[in-house]
């Protein structure tokens, strides 16, 4: 099942600088582990905002919410989920 998601990250002004960047460390290592397991399929920057777009590829939304809530940013994130499905017109056979 794929999923678009929009994170968009709300930091607190007040979170100490070395909090903040030891939190987006450990944010990049579990993304990178689920891009390698193929679970999150893309990762996009929305230009000029400190937002994201990605792609997800999970079993169910139990564990797309699993995924979403274990991401160290979890507690500082607006997000946004959509359910996607194949487009007619595409030319594309990878896309499920
Ligand atoms: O920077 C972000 O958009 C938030 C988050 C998503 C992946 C990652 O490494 O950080």
């Amino acid at each position: 099942m794929l999923f678009k998601v929009e994170m968009t990250v709300r930091l607190p002004a007040t979170m100490p600088v070395a909090e903040a960047e030891a939190l987006k460390t450990t944010e990049r290592e579990v993304a990178q582990g689920l891009m390698r397991q193929g679970r999150w399929r893309h990762l996009w920057r929305v230009a000029g905002r400190y937002a994201n777009v990605s792609i997800f590829d999970v079993d169910s939304v139990e564990q797309l919410h699993q995924l979403l809530s274990g991401l160290p940013l979890f507690p500082y994130m607006d997000i946004d989920v959509a359910p996607l499905c194949r487009h007619p017109s595409s030319i594309r056979d990878d896309d499920r």
